[in-house]
């Protein structure tokens, strides 16, 4: 590039919940100077705006014939990411209970896809130095020429236990249960799956310290810059 300046480098980091793709991709992309994308916040906060608007969240036409209305926006400081519709702060309605039962529903549909698909691809299009982008179908479909694509894997145990330890109070066979319905609902509808793609590299992170994972994915992101 003109002036010796770096090409902004794409790093996709998808798989499961509680794999550890927030916390790796916020250390990650901290470490290297690059901006941030949780990809699951903007499915999060359209669910939220349907939920509060009282859309049906189990007709998919009514879905559909909202898509366009919210205006979501990301803030990508891996230090301070933030998410707002239209202008409202919504960090922590979009982790409530109800929001998670619904969002894979809400997910699934294609105008709602190609909604935020869009916003993802003008977000990673806009990075500087670069972006860590983290979600279901980054590698597979937001951004299939990314430079480095990474596939999350845990067992569902480690991951229910992870989760549980954040949500006060819950029950780890209940969020165990929740966790593996929604892998099962994210990973069958039609548009844009929950898939590895066929050049992702995959992690297992049971057995990994999130300082190992983050290592794993510091060290392949400098590979791939070196030009291993
Ligand atoms: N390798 C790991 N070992 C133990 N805990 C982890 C690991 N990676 C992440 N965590 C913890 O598990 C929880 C879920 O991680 P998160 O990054 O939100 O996963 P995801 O984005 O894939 O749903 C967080 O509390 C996080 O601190
Ligand atoms: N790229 C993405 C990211 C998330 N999602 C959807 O958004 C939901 C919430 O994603 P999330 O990353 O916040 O999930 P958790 O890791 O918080 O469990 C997922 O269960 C999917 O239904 C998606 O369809 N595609």
């Amino acid at each position: 590039m003109e002036n010796g300046a770096a090409k902004p480098v794409i790093v996709a980091i998808d798989g499961p919940s509680g794999t550890g793709k927030s916390s790796t991709s916020k250390a990650v992309a901290a470490q290297l100077g690059l901006s941030y994308l949780d990809t699951g916040a903007q499915y999060r906060a359209i669910t939220w705006w349907m939920v509060t608007n009282g859309i049906d969240t189990a007709d998919p036409s009514a879905i559909a014939a909202a898509a366009a209305k919210p205006e979501i926006l990301s803030g990508t400081d891996p230090a301070n990411p933030t998410i707002t519709v239209d202008g409202v702060d919504v960090a922590g309605p979009i982790r409530e209970q109800d929001v998670t039962a619904k969002v894979s529903a809400v997910s699934a549909v294609p105008e709602v896809r190609a909604r935020i698909t869009e916003l993802q691809r003008a977000i990673a299009a806009s990075a500087v130095t670069g972006i860590v982008v983290e979600g279901r179908d980054i590698g597979t479909t937001v951004l299939p020429d990314a430079d480095l694509k990474i596939f999350l894997t845990a067992s569902p145990e480690a991951r229910a236990a992870r989760r549980s330890g954040e949500l006060k109070g819950a029950d780890l066979h209940t969020t165990r249960e929740a966790l593996i319905k929604r892998d099962a609902a994210d990973s069958s509808r039609k548009t844009s799956p929950l898939a590895k793609a066929g050049d992702a590299v995959e992690v297992d992170t049971t057995e990994l310290t999130l300082q190992q994972v983050v290592e794993c994915v510091v060290t392949l992101v400098e590979e791939k810059r070196a030009g291993k």
